[in-house]
């Protein structure tokens, strides 16, 4: 099977236009957990430990070899229960179920390959220091999303010139809000908007969205998978897992967000195929993952 990317408009001819995915190989016959990533899922809060939950089996579900999704300890008894295979963290929590200013100290010094951080966690200012120190002091690549987005409104300069990568994940909501500009003007303008964010920031940049836009500033994809039936409260939850389990597989940073983009979508349409976009939600994506993953690896 081919995936067929939509040519993106011309941004210049400094912009590399990409339309084929990378592929994905084998895994390795001696490989073992160690081998394909140490992914830790920072997220949620009381309400919606739901959004833990997602991107954690959204990260186990695309092959990360050890996941650990750390949340306040309010929730995490019920984030443990939803799968037993992530581990979870427990970190303090606030009289509103968030993490206090104190969660990073739970965080630092661990071995992790990759850190996704943000969905479902309430914006705080708690919040912004734990995203703020992930920016500072983590030398893993990071995976921003939802809240972790929120909290970077208005401090949005630590995201350039960090060692490791950084991959935003917007949805046009989050970027009016990352950008100050209107939900109207970016979505008049994604590809460009997209581009220069990105290039100004040195991240790759997510735009979600039908056609959601992958750009690091130099190439630029526009995804073509995904349908309506994905418009359902923690569709963008797994993503967040997703690209973050790719990104611990050794994926470069934009190949990990465009392919995680393409499978999530990919996902989406055969879900909506078999039982109907009215009634799919984002356990769903979980459930087709697997199917959208054997399509590209089947030659
Ligand atoms: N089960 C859970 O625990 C869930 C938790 N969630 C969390 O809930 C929090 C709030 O996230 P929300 O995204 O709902 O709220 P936001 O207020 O960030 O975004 C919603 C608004 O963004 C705009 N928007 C979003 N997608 C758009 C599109 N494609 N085109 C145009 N405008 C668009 C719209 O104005 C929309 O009303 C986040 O932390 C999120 O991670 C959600 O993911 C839902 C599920
Ligand atoms: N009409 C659509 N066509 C294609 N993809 C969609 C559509 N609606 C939603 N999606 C996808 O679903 C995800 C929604 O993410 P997000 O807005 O962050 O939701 P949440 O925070 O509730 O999980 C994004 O990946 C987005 O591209
Ligand atoms: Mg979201």
């Amino acid at each position: 099977m081919t995936p067929e990317f939509r040519q993106p408009f011309s941004l210049g001819d400094a912009m590399r236009r990409v339309t084929e995915l990378p592929p994905i190989g084998e895994r390795d016959p001696q490989g073992h957990k160690g081998t394909y990533g140490r992914v830790l899922i920072v997220a949620g809060s009381r309400g919606m430990s739901g959004a833990g939950a997602l991107s954690g089996q959204g990260a186990l579900r695309s092959g990360a070899g050890l996941v650990t999704v750390a949340c306040p300890d309010v929730v995490a008894p019920i984030v443990a229960g939803v799968d037993p295979c992530y581990l979870t963290l427990w970190l303090p929590s606030d009289r509103q179920g968030r993490v206090t200013a104190q969660a990073y100290d739970k965080l630092r010094g661990r071995k992790d390959d990759v850190i996704a951080v943000g969905p479902g966690m309430g914006a705080s200012p708690a919040l912004r220091r734990l995203v703020l120190s992930l920016l500072a002091h983590a030398s893993a690549p990071l995976v921003i999303d939802a809240d972790g987005l929120n909290v970077l409104a208005g401090h949005i300069e630590p995201l350039a010139g960090r060692a490791a990568a950084t991959i935003l994940t917007p949805h046009p909501g989050e970027f009016s809000r990352l950008t100050g500009r209107s939900i109207a003007a970016i979505q008049a303008d994604r590809e460009e908007m997209a581009a220069r964010f990105a290039k100004e920031h040195g991240v790759v940049l997510v735009l979600k969205g039908p056609g959601t836009v992958i750009t690091d500033g130099t190439s630029l994809a526009v995804n073509d998978t995904g349908n309506p039936g994905m418009g359902t409260g923690g569709s963008g939850d797994v993503l967040t897992g997703i690209i973050a389990a790719l990104l611990g597989q050794g994926f470069e940073p934009f190949d990990a967000a465009r392919l995680g983009v393409y499978l999530h979508g990919r996902a989406g349409d055969l879900a909506a195929e078999d039982i109907g976009m009215i009634s799919m939600t984002p356990v769903d994506l979980l459930a087709w993952l697997p199917q959208a993953f054997l399509e590209l690896a089947t030659p």
